[in-house]
C-alpha cells in the first residue's frame, strides 16, 4: 500500500535541492515538482533562459533542467503555495555547523529545518509525508514531529530520511544510477510511498530502507569515512615525502587489495566541500554529546589531519621560495574544492590563499568556473583582514596564461582537467627564475615539466 503522489515540493534550491528535485521531475513526468527557495536570486537564475546562468555547475545539468523546467518542473519563490499544494514535501535546506551559542563551531546548526517545519505546520491543510534531504543530526526526525504535530491544524504528518549521497562534479550520474537510496522512515505506507517513486528509475536492490534512526546516522558516518580515508592516504603522504616513498605507488598498491579499494585514495591539499568537515564536527559534538569522548577524540582526528595537510602544503611552499613569498606573486590555478563545481565552500585553496597572504604574497587567481566576487567572498569570510587588503592582494584573471606571468611559483589548488593541456612551455617561459610549480591534487606530469626546466613539487613525492 501507497500513498498516491501527484505533487512534491522541495524547500531549498541549492547544490542538493536543484539537482536531485530535476532528477527526479525527469524520471517522474507525471508528479508535479516545485522547488522554493527564499532566495529570490537563486529561484531567478533557476528560472534564466539561458542555461549557462543556472546557480549550480553540474555537467548534464543544463540538459536535464532544459528537458523538465516548465513540464513539470518548477522553480518559485512562494513557499506557502507549493507547501499546501504539495503530497509530499523534502527539506533540502542548509545545515550549516553552528557559529554561535552551544555548540558552536561543532553542532549543525538546525534552525532553517526548524523553519521548515513551522512553516509546514503552519499551512498544511492536508496529511502530508515530510522527507529529510538535508543532512541532519541523528535523532532530528523526533523534534521535527514534536514541531509539526504540535503547531499543525490537526494533519498527520509521516517523516522520513533519505540522505542525499551525491558528490558535486558528479551529481547527475550519481542521482541517476546511486549507489544505493536509503529511506529511514516508521510508517510503511509512507515508505512505500517513497520507495515507489525511486522505483521509476533505481533497481530494486539499490534502494534500502532501515529505521529512521540508522538511515540518519548513516550519512554522517558515510561522510566521516570517506573523509578519513582521505586523512589517511594524505598522513601517508607527509611520510612519503620523509622517505622516498610515492604516494600514488602506495595508493595503488594498497587499494588493489579488494578489502581496502582503490577509491578515496587520492593525496591532495585537503578536503574541502561543504561537507565532511561539517558532518564529521557534528558527529563529534554528538559522540561528545553522549559522553563518547574516546569516539569523538577519534573522529576528530581526521580534521586535524586535514587541517595540517593545508597548512603544510603553505609552509612547504615559504620554505621552498628561500623563507619569505613576501612581495612574491605566487599564481593560484584552481580555487573550487574539487573539479566539475562552482562550488568553493570549505575549499582547501582558501585557507593556503589565507596562510600566504599572512605570509605577504600576492596571489593571482584563475579558475574556470569561479567568478571573483565569490572568491573575494571567501576570503573576507575568514576575517583575517580587511576586504580592502584582500583586494589589494589578490587579483583574479580569466586567462590562465596570463595569470601565469612573472610569477615565481604556481600552485595547484584544484584538478581542473584543462590544467594538464596548458601550453607550459610558453608559462615557463614567461615565469620568475627558478620557476616553481607545487602540486596539490598530483595532477601534472613531472617528468614534462622538469624537462622544461620547471622545480616541481607534488604532495607525496
Ligand atoms: N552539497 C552537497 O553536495 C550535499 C550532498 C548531500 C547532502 N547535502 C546536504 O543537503 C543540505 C543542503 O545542502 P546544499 O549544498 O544544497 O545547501 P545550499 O546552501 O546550496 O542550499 C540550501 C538552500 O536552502 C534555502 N533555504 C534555507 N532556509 C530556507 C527556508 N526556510 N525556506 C526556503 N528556502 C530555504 C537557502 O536559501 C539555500 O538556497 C545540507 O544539509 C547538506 O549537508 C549536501
Ligand atoms: O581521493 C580523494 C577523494 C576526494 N578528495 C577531496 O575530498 C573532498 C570531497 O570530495 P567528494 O567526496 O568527491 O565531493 P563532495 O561533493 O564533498 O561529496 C561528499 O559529500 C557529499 C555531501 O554530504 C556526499 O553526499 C558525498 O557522498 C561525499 O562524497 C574534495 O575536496 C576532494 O578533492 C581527495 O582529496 N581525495
Amino acid at each position: 500500500m501507497s500513498f498516491n503522489i501527484k505533487k512534491i515540493c522541495c524547500i531549498g534550491a541549492g547544490y542538493v535541492g536543484g539537482p536531485t528535485m530535476s532528477v527526479v521531475a525527469q524520471q517522474c513526468p507525471h508528479i508535479q515538482i516545485t522547488i522554493v527557495d527564499v532566495n529570490v536570486e537563486r529561484i531567478a537564475a533557476w528560472n534564466d533562459e539561458n542555461l549557462d546562468n543556472l546557480p549550480v555547475y553540474e555537467p548534464g545539468l543544463t540538459q536535464i533542467v532544459a528537458e523538465a523546467r516548465g513540464r513539470n518542473l518548477f522553480f518559485s519563490t512562494d513557499v506557502d503555495k507549493a507547501v499546501d499544494e504539495a503530497d509530499m514535501i523534502f527539506i533540502s535546506v542548509n545545515t550549516p555547523t553552528k557559529n554561535y551559542g552551544k555548540g558552536k563551531g561543532m553542532a549543525a546548526d538546525l534552525k532553517y529545518i526548524e523553519l521548515c517545519a513551522r512553516q509546514i505546520a503552519s499551512v498544511a491543510k492536508t496529511d502530508k509525508i515530510i522527507v529529510e534531504k538535508s543532512t541532519l543530526p541523528v535523532r532530528t526526525a523526533a523534534a521535527l514531529k514534536s514541531i509539526l504535530d504540535h503547531t499543525g491544524n490537526g494533519v498527520n504528518f509521516h517523516i522520513l530520511s533519505n540522505p542525499e549521497f551525491l558528490a558535486e562534479g558528479t551529481a547527475i550520474q550519481d542521482l541517476l544510477a546511486p549507489d544505493r537510496v536509503l529511506i529511514g522512515g516508521e510508517n510503511q505506507e509512507a515508505i512505500d510511498t517513497l520507495v515507489k517513486i525511486y522505483q521509476n528509475w533505481v533497481p530494486d536492490t539499490n534502494i534500502l530502507t532501515t529505521n529512521l534512526w540508522s538511515s540518519e546516522l548513516s550519512k554522517l558516518t558515510a561522510n566521516a569515512f570517506l573523509a578519513q580515508r582521505v586523512s589517511s592516504i594524505n598522513s601517508i603522504s607527509e611520510l612519503c615525502e620523509k622517505t622516498g616513498a610515492n604516494v600514488d605507488e602506495v595508493s595503488k598498491a594498497i587499494g588493489m587489495d579488494t578489502r581496502i579499494g582503490s577509491k578515496f585514495l587520492k593525496a591532495s591539499v585537503g578536503f574541502g566541500g561543504s561537507c565532511f568537515q561539517k558532518d564529521i564536527l557534528n558527529l563529534v559534538y554528538i559522540a561528545r554529546s553522549y559522553g563518547l569522548n574516546e569516539v569523538a577524540d577519534y573522529w576528530d582526528q581526521v580534521i586535524i589531519m586535514n587541517d595540517h595537510q593545508k597548512q603544510r602544503f603553505a609552509d612547504n611552499i615559504i620554505q621552498t621560495l628561500y623563507n619569505t613569498v613576501s612581495g612574491k606573486k605566487i599564481t593560484f590555478l584552481g580555487w573550487a574544492f574539487k573539479k566539475d563545481t562552482n562550488d568553493t565552500r570549505e575549499s582547501a585553496a582558501i585557507y593556503v590563499a589565507d596562510y600566504l597572504l599572512s605570509e605577504q604574497a600576492e596571489i593571482t587567481i584563475y579558475d574556470p568556473k569561479v567568478t571573483a566576487e565569490r572568491i573575494y567572498a571567501d576570503l573576507d569570510y575568514l576575517n583575517t583582514r580587511s576586504p580592502e587588503e584582500n583586494r589589494a592582494l589578490v587579483k583574479v584573471v580569466n586567462d590562465p596564461i596570463q595569470a601565469c606571468q612573472d610569477a615565481h611559483a604556481i600552485a595547484v589548488l584544484t584538478e581542473w582537467d584543462e590544467f594538464k593541456n596548458y601550453d607550459w612551455y610558453t608559462i615557463k617561459h614567461q615565469m620568475k627564475r627558478p620557476a616553481f610549480i607545487f602540486d596539490g591534487r598530483k595532477l601534472l606530469n613531472r617528468k614534462y615539466l622538469e624537462d622544461l626546466g620547471f622545480k616541481y613539487y607534488a604532495i607525496g613525492e
